[in-house]
């Protein structure tokens, strides 16, 4: 594992056009563990993973202690190559050679439940079996900060339980950052969830893993 260190987001401003996103936002999380976002739609939250992984620019402020992570991002969308099969889409983020590659990916394809789909192009899958190929390919290419948007969207309730328990196992030592709009999801998952308002993004609780409202 590399060097870690608390993520802290201190004083963020960002506008669009005219819109006040963050305002001198400031949020500090932990070395590890499951931190929840949760709040309406429109407040921020993926802003906010946009801006901690570096593809979203913003005003001022600073986001410390990202530098010597490696960042594995579930994007809200699945953003699956649409002209190689499920298993060749997860293939693609291994850094072994080709054979061990592939025989990684159908692994991870067996993981998420999907044996017997690898050759299939992500066209030719369910919305619920390309969210699992897009949780296998995160996974399968880790890291130490794992930005997690709505990972479980459009799963059945058996697939939602299988890849919870799934990215518990694998992402132990790594710190998640879960964007949920689902509360039992949060209460399962996490060890801090924040629920936030906004724009500008406020945060208006903070729930410890016992359910201890601190904030
Ligand atoms: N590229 C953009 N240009 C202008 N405004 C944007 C852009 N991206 C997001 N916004 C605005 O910023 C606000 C926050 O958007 P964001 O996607 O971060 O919200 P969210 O909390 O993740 O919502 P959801 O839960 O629906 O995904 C919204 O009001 C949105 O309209």
């Amino acid at each position: 594992m590399m060097g870690k260190c608390k993520l802290e987001i201190i004083n963020l401003t960002k506008t669009y056009n005219d819109k006040n996103i963050f305002d001198h936002f400031s949020l500090t999380l932990p070395e590890k563990g499951t931190v929840c976002l949760y709040g309406p739609s429109g407040c921020g939250k993926t802003t906010l993973l946009n801006c901690i992984a570096g593809l979203e620019p913003y005003d001022s402020g600073v986001i410390a202690g990202v530098e010597k992570r490696k960042i594995a991002y579930l994007f809200q969308e699945n953003r699956l190559l649409p002209w190689i099969s499920a298993a060749e889409n997860i293939a693609a983020v291994l850094r072994g050679n080709e054979i061990q590659n592939r025989e990684e990916a159908r692994i991870w394809m067996r993981l998420v439940g999907l044996e017997g789909e690898e050759d299939k192009l992500p066209a030719q899958l369910s919305g619920g079996m390309k969210r699992r190929v897009a949780i296998a390919r995160v996974l399968a290419y880790g890291g130490d900060l794992f930005l997690l948007d709505e990972p479980f969207r459009g799963l059945d309730p058996e697939s939602k339980e299988q890849m919870i328990s799934l990215i518990k196992q694998r992402t132990n030592d790594a710190l998640k950052i879960l964007v949920t709009h689902d509360k039992q999801e949060a209460e399962i998952l996490a060890d801090i969830t924040y629920i936030l308002s906004g724009p500008p993004v406020k945060i208006d609780k903070k729930i410890e893993r016992n359910l201890q409202e601190v904030m």
